[in-house]
């Protein structure tokens, strides 16, 4: 396949749109149709109309709501500056939420410090600086472990499983690493806490297509080992491919969510935040359709 096919595939998903109405659509402030899709039971993982923001008096968030039930793998796209990885952040303690709230399991932890939320079984994947350049990978992995040293043995057996690339290159500097190895290293580094909710920050950006592939991929082997999955993604369209269910985010709402496939064949989404129909993209990819989480075991 060409790269330009490839480049097809990965280009800037994004325009500027306002949501409008269709069959997928949640108008903002019909908060029944909020998780569509979703199974039944009580979330794993729950926001409730958060508002969050980093300056005084500037909200980003305006309300946002997101369930993650267990075992889902749960996507969030939407246009650039829509609040995508602040949403994360929010999740993860990063970004001071100002109103609403975040439950894991039923309890609340709206705020809670980050080192606090790893203890509990939440791991964070940042976009960018996600890795100790000067320390090996084993070191990096050790780090992922520094508040559970005991299972050190353990965990890095289980990520091994899942990257057998980082078993055999134990002892490479990170820094000497590509972008896709990094972005390995990090998520395995997140998986040595044993994380029931993993929380993953566009883990394809700078990467070329054929590793952002093997990025998604990566993300769905991760899912089906059992980790819950938050995924934000510039990517739209091999994202909502790979998801359970998807959250579209304009200025800081929800815009649209449903299962996945659905939002990529809807044709507001498509003329809204994606752009090219989905047929054309698994077409254009290497890896043709990413596994449709039917297949999910
Ligand atoms: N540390 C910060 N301080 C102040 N404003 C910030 C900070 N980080 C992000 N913002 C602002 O918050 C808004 C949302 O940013 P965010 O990164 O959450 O968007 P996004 O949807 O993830 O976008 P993108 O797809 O471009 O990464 C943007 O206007 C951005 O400038």
């Amino acid at each position: 396949m060409s790269e330009d096919a490839m480049d097809a595939v990965t280009r800037d998903d994004h325009g500027t749109p306002a949501p409008a109405s269709s069959s997928t659509s949640v108008a903002v402030g019909d908060r029944a149709g909020l998780h569509r899709g979703a199974p039944e039971g009580e979330p794993l993982l729950a926001a409730t109309d958060l508002v969050a923001g980093y300056l005084p008096g500037v909200n980003i968030l305006n309300g946002c709501d997101l369930v993650l039930h267990p075992g889902e793998l749960i996507g969030i796209i939407g246009p650039n500056g829509a609040g995508k990885s602040t949403l994360l952040k929010a999740l993860f303690g990063l970004v001071n939420v100002r109103s609403g709230s975040v439950t894991l399991a039923g309890e609340e932890i709206t705020n809670l410090r980050a080192d606090h939320l790893v203890q509990r079984g939440v791991g964070f994947v940042p976009q960018n600086n996600n890795v100790f350049p000067s320390l090996t990978i084993e070191e990096n992995l050790q780090m992922g472990a520094f508040q559970a040293p005991r299972r050190f043995a353990e965990r890095f057996a289980f990520v091994a499983d899942l990257f057998p690339t980082l078993a055999e290159r134990r002892r490479q500097r990170a820094g000497s690493l590509s972008g896709g190895e990094r972005q390995m290293v990090a998520m395995a580094r997140a998986l040595m806490m044993e994380p029931s909710v993993l929380l993953l920050d566009e883990p394809s950006a700078g990467l070329s297509p054929v590793k952002q592939d093997e990025t998604f991929l990566r993300t769905r082997k991760i899912n089906k080992a059992g980790v819950s999955v938050v995924i934000v993604e510039q990517n739209a369209r091999r994202a909502l491919q790979i998801c359970d269910r998807g959250y579209v985010l304009d200025q800081g709402r929800n815009a649209y969510s449903g299962p996945g496939r659905q939002l990529m064949h809807d044709p507001k989404v498509i003329e809204l935040y994606l752009g090219t129909l989905a047929t054309d993209v698994e077409a254009a990819s290497t890896h043709g359709p990413l596994v449709p989480p039917a297949e999910k075991p």
